[in-house]
């Protein structure tokens, strides 16, 4: 039997500017977060649970949210990272074979508050013209000017260090170890999409908390480093970018994805800034300069880094470009095996052409490996 949700409720901008819907479930709730949406016709499960998020509020473009329910396994980390769910129809009813649950039980499990019925399509346009900022959502409709009082308390994304709320408190290992390579991972907000492409390249993986030092890093004497993606502002990241850059003079190699490439920018001298909407999707179009070949990508960033400086920076290359707006997507350190993305070759949810850029970490950490033999 379908469900109808009743409870009023509400999704109000920092301007002021208020679009309304109903509760999830009837449910109570308020949550803050700057509110952000995603293009993605599929995946809402592994962006729910991509620790990049945490501290937004997601607003889906598709229509339809909760059809396929939840599965366990196509979780990005254990548990929902995103503050609150905006969506058009929820579904409280969900159709397929592999679906272990219902999207609305994951979202009790997880206390997560979720508002439909809102005109997303409008909401997204307006964001998109007046660009990113904080949000609350709540059934208390009746208290506006408490809840704008609130919201002008919550802090800006700008300035905002979040690693520290997602990042594993200790150090853990992943794969076999007897594996073939052994990755040392910076864990400042990691998708376990991430670790399953490392694994499955016969590598043992040590992934080390958000604030590991590089000495506590290199003396586990790993082939190669690795930074992750992760959510939040990337300039308040003292430790990870003095850590990286120790890591860029070794003669290991590094790859960096997301956050880890803006952290990657910023140990090169090269500033990130925040963009008036960031790109979120599963079909952000990329230029490899290397090859020449467009790539379609799986994206989910707020910042970047700043173009001029990356090209003035004589240690620096751009080897790809977001094809939208001209954003550097990729860069590479002349003359070191030392690499990174803005977008996220794993994917999950998303496409895999670029996939390669696994492979191509591997190539360059067997390259070093017989280096090293030969040493
Ligand atoms: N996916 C990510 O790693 C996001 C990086 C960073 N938090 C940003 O919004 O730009």
């Amino acid at each position: 039997m379908k469900y109808q949700a009743k409870r009023k409720a509400l999704i109000l901008l920092a301007d002021g500017t208020i679009f309304h819907g109903k509760s999830v479930g009837d449910k109570e709730g308020t949550a803050f977060g700057e509110v952000c949406f995603n293009t993605g016709m599929t995946g809402y499960q592994e962006i729910f649970t991509d620790p990049s998020y945490f501290g937004q509020i997601m607003v889906t473009t598709n229509a339809h949210i909760g059809n396929y329910g939840v599965n366990k396994e196509e979780v990005e980390s254990d548990s929902i990272k995103i503050s609150g769910l905006v969506c058009r129809n929820f579904s409280y009813e969900y159709s397929r074979p592999l679906a272990d649950d219902s999207l609305q039980n994951f979202l009790n499990e997880n206390n997560l508050f979720a508002i439909s019925d809102v005109d997303t399509r409008a909401l997204v346009g307006y964001i998109r013209d007046n660009g990113a900022m904080n949000a609350v959502i709540s059934t208390d409709v009746d208290n506006i000017d408490a809840l704008k009082k609130q919201l002008s308390e919550v802090p800006s994304m700008e300035g905002l260090e979040l690693a520290s709320k997602v990042s594993t408190k200790e150090a853990y290992f992943v794969g076999d170890e007897n594996a073939t390579y052994k990755i040392a991972a910076l864990d400042i907000g990691i998708k376990k999409n991430i670790l399953r492409n490392l694994v499955k390249r016969d590598a043992y993986v040590k992934v080390f908390p958000y604030n590991s030092s590089f000495e506590n890093m290199s003396s586990w004497n790993a082939d190669a480093f690795f930074i992750s993606n992760g959510p939040g502002d990337p300039e308040p990241l003292i430790d990870a970018i003095a850590a990286a850059k120790k890591m860029i003079q070794t003669d290991k190699p590094l790859f960096g994805i997301c956050l880890g490439h803006q952290v990657l920018a910023l140990a090169n001298g090269v500033s990130t800034y925040k963009m008036h909407n960031g790109h979120r999707g599963i079909n952000h179009p990329v230029l490899n300069l290397l090859t020449g070949k467009g790539e379609i990508t799986s994206q989910n960033h707020g910042f970047a880094i700043n173009r001029e400086e990356t090209e003035a920076n004589a240690n620096l290359e751009i080897t790809h470009v977001h094809l939208n707006d001209k954003t550097v997507a990729g860069i590479r350190m002349k003359n070191k095996d030392v690499f990174s993305v803005q977008y996220h070759p794993e994917a999950s949810p998303g496409p895999h052409d670029a996939e390669y850029l696994f492979d191509d970490f591997f190539k360059l950490i067997k390259k070093s490996a017989r280096r090293n033999e030969i040493v």
